[in-house]
């Protein structure tokens, strides 16, 4: 029987492949960074083809670096950076335009539009979102209405959409298998996450044919088989979720009221609601959490756009740190930000704020401000934002979390994570595997074809590697949060004209 399962991580700064064996213990893992395109302030944009390379790349050097036969794998996961948008032509296999990533702000003013007309009411009780240019559906319309000859070519079948999930597995199966799954589905703002269906009065309303939608399916199923040309042998996909979903699932999050917060290139909160879709009250979103077992299940999300990429922004643009680990070292150096605050907002600010038009503020600044105050006050950030989500969801769902469990690459931070449970007054939990979105994804693809058989089997994989306490009295921790929401203030609406 074959050993092990592969995931494909496929995220907004790198594509990641890692083979987990039965226990849910990592073989061999490869990650290759690809290129981030910014034509305009406010605008990202990803090469598709790019990420296919990199992604296939990862994948047979993970294999030759487990050793392992790629007959071993009894089943491939995806999971991917969700939103993100490609639109390609069936017949030439090419995409007709880069892949619009989430974070892109482009179609602010589609959304403007959506809400001057009152129609945003409808999409947040249809879909459990909020109107924002983060989701796919606006980014498709301007695909369509901004290339040259799309809309002609969309109108008689010709092109087909897809979030990275949906392009990563048409190109990986022989058939070219056109599918997607439910908890991707419900980040495209199509999606009614009631009915489960491409919604067609949102599709009208945005001018997009249904026909270039993909079928939605299950989390964990198999959708196809790698092209032999691939690995040499047809490999079953069997995993697809969005990768906080996937997050979710890796961190055993089975149970309503169980959350992560998974610190990648942004940060994700999610509470698991169970068969309940919870509408939120505070800003948060209302997305389907995995189809399996034959019926679907919702979370509770709070989106943060901008967390460990402010970290690779210290490193790459301002250029006062080496590596994103050296960020802990400079931030321990000091006692405090000396009052500094950064307020991240490079492309707007998600949850529980939703402004598109908010930037990217440093406040508090004196003669004395040194880098390694600029350096922790970022860190810190991402704590707060975190705060500011983690209070919203307790209001949403009337539940008061007991711990944090947390996940994702800057969740290797220890002062982040102090500072975290600091900051929220609630012990913060790391397990040893902080690589649950690739491992969800491979859960869901092992249960698919019975790798593992249940969810119980699944749950005593998790082990804890280290928990954090809070060790801050309340009145600082108080006055430092006052402190945050003064500076989110400054940072709000500032691009608008
Ligand atoms: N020790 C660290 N301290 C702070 N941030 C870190 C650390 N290690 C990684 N990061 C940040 O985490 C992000 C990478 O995490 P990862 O989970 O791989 O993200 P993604 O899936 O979004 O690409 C990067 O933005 C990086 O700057
Ligand atoms: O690439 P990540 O891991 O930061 O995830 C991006 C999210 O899926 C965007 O919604």
């Amino acid at each position: 029987m074959a050993k092990y399962i592969m995931a494909f991580d496929q995220g907004t700064t790198s594509s990641r492949a890692i083979i987990f064996d039965h226990s849910g213990k990592i073989i061999a893992s490869l990650n290759k960074e690809f290129k981030q395109i910014y034509p305009k302030p406010g605008w990202v944009e990803h090469d598709p083809m790019e990420i296919w390379e990199s992604q296939i790349e990862v994948a047979k050097g993970v294999i030759e670096k487990a050793g392992i036969d790629p007959g071993d794998i009894a089943a491939i996961g995806i999971t991917n950076q969700r939103e993100t948008t490609v639109v390609w032509d069936k017949n030439t296999g090419k995409p007709i335009y880069n892949a619009i990533v989430w974070q892109c702000r482009r179609t602010a003013p589609i959304c403007d539009e959506l809400k001057n007309k009152g129609f945003d009411k409808k999409i947040r009780e249809k879909t459990g979102l909020v109107v924002d240019a983060y989701f796919s559906g606006t980014k498709v319309k301007w695909i369509l209405d901004n290339v040259e000859g799309a809309r002609e070519k969309a109108e008689k079948g010709e092109l087909l959409f897809g979030n990275i999930d949906t392009w990563l597995i048409w190109n990986l199966t022989s058939g070219k298998v056109h599918v997607t799954d439910y908890s991707n589905a419900s980040r495209t703002m199509l999606f009614n996450i009631h009915e489960l269906k491409w919604d067609k009065e949102i599709l009208a309303e945005l001018n997009i044919p249904e026909q270039m939608l993909p079928e939605v399916k299950p989390s964990s199923y198999v959708y196809g088989y790698t092209d032999k040309n691939i690995f040499g042998v047809e490999i079953p996909i069997a995993g697809d979720a969005g990768d906080q979903q996937a997050a979710l699932f890796g961190q055993a999050c089975f149970k309503p009221g169980m959350a992560k917060n998974t610190y990648g290139t942004g940060c994700f909160m999610l509470m698991n609601t169970g068969e309940k879709a919870v509408p939120s009250n505070t800003g948060l979103l209302t997305t389907i959490a995995w189809g399996i077992d034959g019926k679907v299940e919702y979370a509770l999300e709070g989106s943060i756009f901008i967390a460990g990429a402010a970290i690779q922004w210290l490193r790459d643009e301002l250029r006062i740190i080496d590596n994103s680990p050296q960020s802990e070292e400079y931030a321990l150096k000091v006692e405090d930000t000396n009052g500094v605050y950064v307020v991240p907002a490079f492309v707007g600010l998600g949850a529980p704020y939703w402004d598109m038009y908010a930037r990217g503020t440093i406040v508090g600044l004196t003669r004395g401000a040194k880098r390694e105050h600029i350096i922790r006050a970022t860190l810190e950030s991402i704590a707060y934002q975190t705060r500011d989500v983690l209070e919203a969801m307790q209001e949403d769902s009337g539940i008061k979390l007991q711990a944090l469990k947390v996940d994702g690459g800057a969740s290797a931070n220890n002062f982040l994570m102090q500072f975290q449970s600091d900051i929220l007054g609630v012990p913060v939990d790391r397990p040893q595997v902080i690589e649950t979105t690739a491992l969800g994804a491979s859960y869901l693809a092992g249960l698919a074809v019975g790798f593992w058989n249940n969810k119980e089997e699944i749950e005593k994989n998790w082990n804890v590697d280290k928990h954090f306490e809070p060790a801050m009295d309340n009145e600082k921790r108080e006055k430092l949060y006052k402190g945050w929401k003064k500076a989110v203030e400054r940072a709000m609406k500032w691009a608008e004209e």
